[in-house]
């Protein structure tokens, strides 16, 4: 399938992450769309994700931190704001659902894939800048929306999961997020940003970010 239109960086980025297949097509991926994944390992899935999101706020709180214009300031706090009122208090009613009440999901323990993951996201912005939490995020936002976009309408049991990454909500935040890093490239490397050095560079972080959302996937089917 050809990439979604998510921004010049992300289709750059996306063919040079050798992984990128394995993170959107995973047998976690594909188990959703079947509607086959059981349904314990769907919830231990979402409960590490529930802490993922927590860091992962963190970080875009941290972009709005390290921003260097309204505009970037205005669409990391969007983004804080997306998540810390809409999809983590979505994760907190399905698991309320299926019987995880909030105390329970608070007492979430990390798992190992997930530390590794949010720590080198926030890493990378904490020694880097902007740019470098913009190639680190990209996998997670983006790969979510062409997830979204191939899984849509497959029904089952897991099409509410489906349809809020395929939703024209998730897909406008995707199509932000591909404006803001493309204009971030420009701002800060000129309109050859593509082709300066820094590009492979932050290429390779993108890559390394989308084989942290593998071993993600793979901890949610190996429940471990
Ligand atoms: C692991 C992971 N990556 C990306 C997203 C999209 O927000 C998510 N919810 N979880």
């Amino acid at each position: 399938m050809s990439a979604p239109e998510y921004g010049r960086a992300f289709t750059l980025w996306r063919k040079a992450a050798p992984e990128w297949d394995a993170y959107t097509r995973h047998e976690f991926v594909e188990a959703l769309r079947r509607g086959d994944l059981p349904r314990q390992d769907f919830l231990h899935y979402l409960r590490q994700d529930y802490v993922f999101l927590i860091h992962f706020a963190r970080a875009w709180a941290l972009a709005a931190a390290k921003a260097g214009t309204l505009a970037e300031m205005q669409a990391a706090s969007a983004t804080v704001q997306a998540l810390v009122h809409h999809e983590m208090p979505l994760h907190v009613q399905v698991c309320a659902r299926a019987g995880i009440d909030a105390p329970a999901l608070e007492a979430t323990v990390e798992a190992p894939a997930n530390l590794a993951y949010t720590r080198y996201v926030l890493e990378a912005g904490y020694s880097g800048d902007f740019l470098d939490l913009m190639a680190a995020l990209a996998p997670c936002v983006l790969g979510y929306g062409e997830i979204g976009t191939r899984l849509a309408g497959s029904g089952g049991p897991y099409s509410d999961w489906i349809e809020t990454y395929a939703g024209a909500e998730y897909q406008a935040l995707c199509h932000d997020v591909g404006g803001l890093i493309d204009g971030a490239l420009a701002y800060r490397l000129g309109p050859d940003w593509a082709g300066s050095p820094r590009f492979d560079h932050l290429a390779q972080r993108f890559a390394t970010a989308t084989r942290l959302e593998v071993g993600f996937w793979q901890m949610g089917l190996d429940g471990a």
